[in-house]
């Protein structure tokens, strides 16, 4: 049997990272910037108002207080936007809103709160040292200056750093564009009725899911049958357009396999992966595509695409962290897990008190555990006991 750390490198080295491509800020959104980020423009631009007030020259307001207000003349108006930039003339001050460029000759910003609001001429009730509220062009971002380097995941605020720099585009990895398949005669599509021996299709959206949240573009070939050259006709038309296919099902020791049937010296080896739940793997190339093949049990499924395929997909699409935060966790109560197997039990995390409950039993068909949990207990292969108590690590699905 192969070990999960095999597995995870059978996986990752399939995949091979995306290409480089420009897109639109929304577009880029959780992906991966694939050069550092020079500043073309300053941030701030100008010298520019951190208050609404008044723009004056600190020399002009000395000595001001409420007793002994300075009365200046208000010269201009500057609210933000303002571009013709008119100049502060001596012993003036130019009433001034938050972003408006102060004026050449003004060194300081006295808030409206520290004078009489006047419009015509203001008694400024306080002194103000040179600098005083105003936002000095370039104390953020310098030109030249490496603001975002290549490997940065593209967040919010890195997002609003780049659109404030005045770039409309950013060179990213582009999405990994998968494919899920679900297979099993079984199989009928949420809406449709069932008949005794038939099951609802959870798989599809389930992977479709976990795909998309990891970053990936995910498409759903609709399920086929358990007959290898549906499965084959299905696949031909969409395989050259995609980086990765996802099976589900049809992989483990039965008469009517599918997935294992069609693909079976094709390039995909099928391996049993010294794991619980998701023993049954396979993986390998189809005609140059990759291809990934879990087993059809919804837990094994979703865990098995915990394992192996995020932090591929991730690494794919060029993120530094691929593997989800762990932690230590101590036991709400004792657990078993089987020798020789690396065992993925689902559970509650509380982190602020640091411990893990388990949830729901270890058998792979307890769909409902599985969306109840936010995490998952990682019992390595040594173990075949843990009292409660014991500190585990646990993966926490969040992030
Ligand atoms: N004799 C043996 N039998 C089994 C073994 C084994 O080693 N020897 N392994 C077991 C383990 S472990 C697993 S896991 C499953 C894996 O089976 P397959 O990958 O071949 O999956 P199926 O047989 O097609 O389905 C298993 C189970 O999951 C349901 N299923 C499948 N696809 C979907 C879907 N898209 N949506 C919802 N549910 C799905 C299916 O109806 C079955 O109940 O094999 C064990 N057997
Ligand atoms: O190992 Mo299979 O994946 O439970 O349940």
């Amino acid at each position: 049997m192969r070990t999960v750390a095999e597995h995870q490198s059978v996986v990752a080295e399939l995949l091979v990272r995306t290409e480089v491509v420009e897109l639109g800020l929304a577009e880029a959104a959780g992906l991966v910037l694939a050069q550092d980020l020079v500043a073309a423009r300053a941030l701030p631009a100008f010298d520019n108002s951190a208050m609404d007030g008044y723009a004056v020259r600190a020399a002009d307001v000395a000595g001001a207080s409420v007793e002994h207000p300075v009365a200046l003349p208000v010269a201009e108006d500057v609210p933000a936007g303002r571009v013709d930039g008119p100049p502060l003339a001596p012993g003036t001050a130019h009433r001034i809103m938050t972003g408006a460029p102060v004026p050449e000759g003004a060194d300081a910003v006295v808030q409206v709160e520290a004078t009489d609001g006047g419009t015509v001429t203001v008694l400024v009730h306080e002194e103000r040292v040179a600098g005083t509220h105003v936002r000095t062009a370039g104390e953020d971002v310098a030109v030249g200056e490496t603001v975002l380097t290549a490997g940065t995941e593209l967040g919010a605020a890195q997002l609003g750093l780049v659109a404030a720099l005045g770039e409309p585009t950013v060179r990213v990895h582009r999405r990994l564009r998968a494919l899920v398949l679900s297979t099993g005669s079984e199989l009928v599509a949420a809406g449709q009725p069932l008949v005794h021996g038939q099951i609802h299709e959870s798989n599809g959206v389930m992977l479709c899911t976990a795909l998309r949240a990891a970053g990936a573009e995910a498409e759903q070939l609709h399920f086929v049958a358990d007959d290898v050259e549906a499965f084959h006709a299905a696949l031909a038309p969409r395989l050259e357009h995609v980086d990765l296919v996802l099976t589900s099902g049809g992989v483990s020791a039965g008469a009517y396999e599918v997935v294992k049937d069609a693909l079976t010296g094709q390039g995909v080896e099928f391996a049993k992966v010294a794991m619980q739940p998701g023993m049954p793997q396979g993986a390998g190339r189809l005609r140059g595509v990759p291809v990934v093949t879990l087993p059809g049990n919804p837990v094994s499924s979703l865990v098995s695409f915990e394992v192996f395929l995020r932090p591929a997909v991730r690494g794919a699409m060029g993120h530094g962290r691929t593997h989800r935060r762990v932690v230590r966790a101590r036991l709400t109560e004792a657990l078993d897990s089987p020798q020789g197997r690396r065992q993925y039990r689902r559970g509650v995390l509380d982190e602020a008190a640091g411990t893990v409950r388990p949830i729901g039993p270890p058998a792979s068909h307890f769909l409902r555990w599985l969306a109840a949990s936010d995490c998952l207990l990682d019992l390595h292969e040594e173990t075949t006991h843990l009292d409660a108590g014991s500190e585990i690590d646990v993966w926490v699905l969040d992030t």
